[in-house]
């Protein structure tokens, strides 16, 4: 599960950079609330990419406690624990009773009474695999993904979605207080902190998935003796929790749609034949050729119908090797893209020096409050198109235009400008910065693509702006931030 929110108020109060940015801090210290009083949490189950984020909540954090060594548990020390709170990415946090020694557990649900088992220690706390549930968390339910006890990928499918609610809205609270200092004793707390959204399909909802292949197959312990017999020596899937180099082979993820498992399936189904001489890419090594699978959702923009782009990340340019994939692939009708990124560095990154066509088009499109854009295979597109209707419409009611087509709206993080241009129809102009020059292509794209001529897009990285910034554009009547910011 992930939270979607926009606390522009710490971006505002870090850019310091000219006097319109000053007098906002001034009337609204330190809450600022243009767009800011907007910071909806929506629910897209699953977990973005918040590395920066992944600390514990504030409430949880580990701290050091004043004991002895021996107070701390061992490696390899079994303990019966209670779990008492979610932290971020789905990890349940423990305490030791006696010290209260804090241990993180994968898939440990508040409230549950588990047998775990310490492995590693990691400055001021632990972290325990569950080995036996005691007693279950009165919200656990049967997962419906059969990799839900090991994958990486999601982390609290075996609690109730209402209950994931819960808690995400809990960690986004406890963030907006103490990492952005607002007290929700305000009489304002409501209006900044607004209710979380729920998503009205659990599954299925994700536009974009990207698959690793690997040459070090990873299987949970129980499979182990079972499945001998298969190779380790290649998988393709999502990585094993907390390892760069270990890959789960799933065949389907229930997280995206019903044509992406088709394509999923159709590559699982012939990557492995030896004949065809395709290798795995090895991290130690750097030594292979395939690196990723990653498999975006869009809709044809006449029929409404799905259209998906395969997105095959090697590291060399070899079309000949990938025809087999892409003749397999090609035959699923949804198919409307397929891609070839060539990334030669030693990095994970998915991201390609260079692209080839080597099926169909170079983009699909998806639409969102009554505009289409055109997603490229590396450009930032919101994960969830239907929850990304609602923000966008919240944001709007947010924003309260006058509609009068008077006002300057200034979209920070803008990625490939989709917020701004939702507003433009409304606004006298919308100006966008964006640090990925891809994006801000892009952005103009979809500009012309929607005949928008009232938005401007500006390329730069705004954890370096001046004084200068703000000069270059009217003073702004409401301000979006878009991402969480790193300027905190
Ligand atoms: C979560 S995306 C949001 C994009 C867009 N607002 C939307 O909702 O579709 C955050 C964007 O911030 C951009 N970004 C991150 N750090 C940045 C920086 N220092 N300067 C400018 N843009 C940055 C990323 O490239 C990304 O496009």
């Amino acid at each position: 599960m992930a939270a979607i929110t926009t606390p522009t108020t710490h971006t505002l109060r870090a850019l310091n950079p000219c006097p319109w940015l000053l007098s906002f801090r001034h009337m609204y210290p330190p809450s600022f609330s243009s767009s800011a009083s907007f910071s909806p949490s929506l629910s897209t189950s699953e977990e973005e990419d918040s590395e920066h984020h992944s600390t514990l909540s504030s409430d949880s954090t580990p701290k050091p406690i004043k004991q002895t060594q021996s107070f701390y548990p061992k490696r390899g020390q079994t303990i019966e624990l209670v779990c008492e709170t979610l932290a971020f990415k789905g990890k349940g946090v423990c305490k030791v009773p006696e010290t209260g020694f804090v241990l993180m557990c994968d898939r440990a649900l508040p409230g549950e009474r588990f047998l775990g088992r310490v492995t590693r220690k990691k400055g001021t706390y632990a972290e325990v695999v569950k080995i036996k549930t005691l007693t279950p968390h009165q919200d656990a339910v049967d997962a419906p993904c059969e990799y839900a006890s090991y994958c990486g990928g999601c982390k609290t499918q075996h609690l109730s979605y209402e209950a994931q609610l819960k808690h995400k809205e809990q960690q986004v609270r406890e963030l907006m207080m103490h990492v952005g200092k607002f007290s929700d004793e305000r009489s304002d707390f409501p209006s900044i902190m607004k209710p979380i959204v729920p998503c009205a399909n659990e599954f299925h909802y994700r536009n974009k998935m990207e698959f690793s292949f690997s040459n070090r197959r990873w299987k949970p312990r129980e499979f182990l003796e079972e499945e001998q017999g298969i190779g380790n020596d290649f998988a393709l899937g999502l990585h094993a929790p907390g390892f760069f180099d270990k890959v789960l082979d799933v065949n389907k993820c229930l997280l995206q749609s019903e044509p992406a498992n088709a394509v999923l399936l159709a590559v699982q189904n012939c990557w492995r034949d030896q004949s065809l001489g395709l290798s795995p890419y090895n991290v130690h090594s750097h030594a292979g050729f395939l690196k990723h699978l990653v498999i975006r959702s869009g809709r044809d923009v006449h029929s409404g119908k799905p259209e998906i782009m395969v997105n095959f990340v090697t590291s060399a340019y070899k079309p000949d090797l990938l025809e087999p994939l892409v003749d397999k692939v090609s035959a699923i009708p949804e198919v409307a893209s397929i891609v070839n990124n060539i990334n030669t560095s030693v990095g994970s990154t998915s991201i390609g020096e260079v692209e080839h066509v080597l099926y169909g088009k170079a983009t699909i499109a998806e639409m969102l409050r009554g505009l289409t854009f055109q997603i490229s295979a590396n450009s930032f597109f919101q994960t969830n198109a239907q929850q990304a209707e609602i923000l966008y419409k919240l944001i709007e009611d947010a924003a309260g235009l006058r509609g009068d087509g008077s006002e300057i709206v200034l979209d920070l993080f803008c990625g490939t400008g989709t917020i701004g241009l939702t507003l433009a129809k409304s606004v006298k102009h919308v100006y966008g910065y964006e640090v990925v020059a891809q994006a801000i292509s892009d952005a103009h794209q979809n500009a012309d693509l929607n005949g928008i001529r009232n938005a401007t897009f500006v390329q730069g990285d705004l954890n370096k702006i001046d004084e200068n910034f703000g000069k270059s554009f009217p003073m702004p009547d409401v301000v979006i931030s878009g991402s969480f910011s790193r300027l905190l």
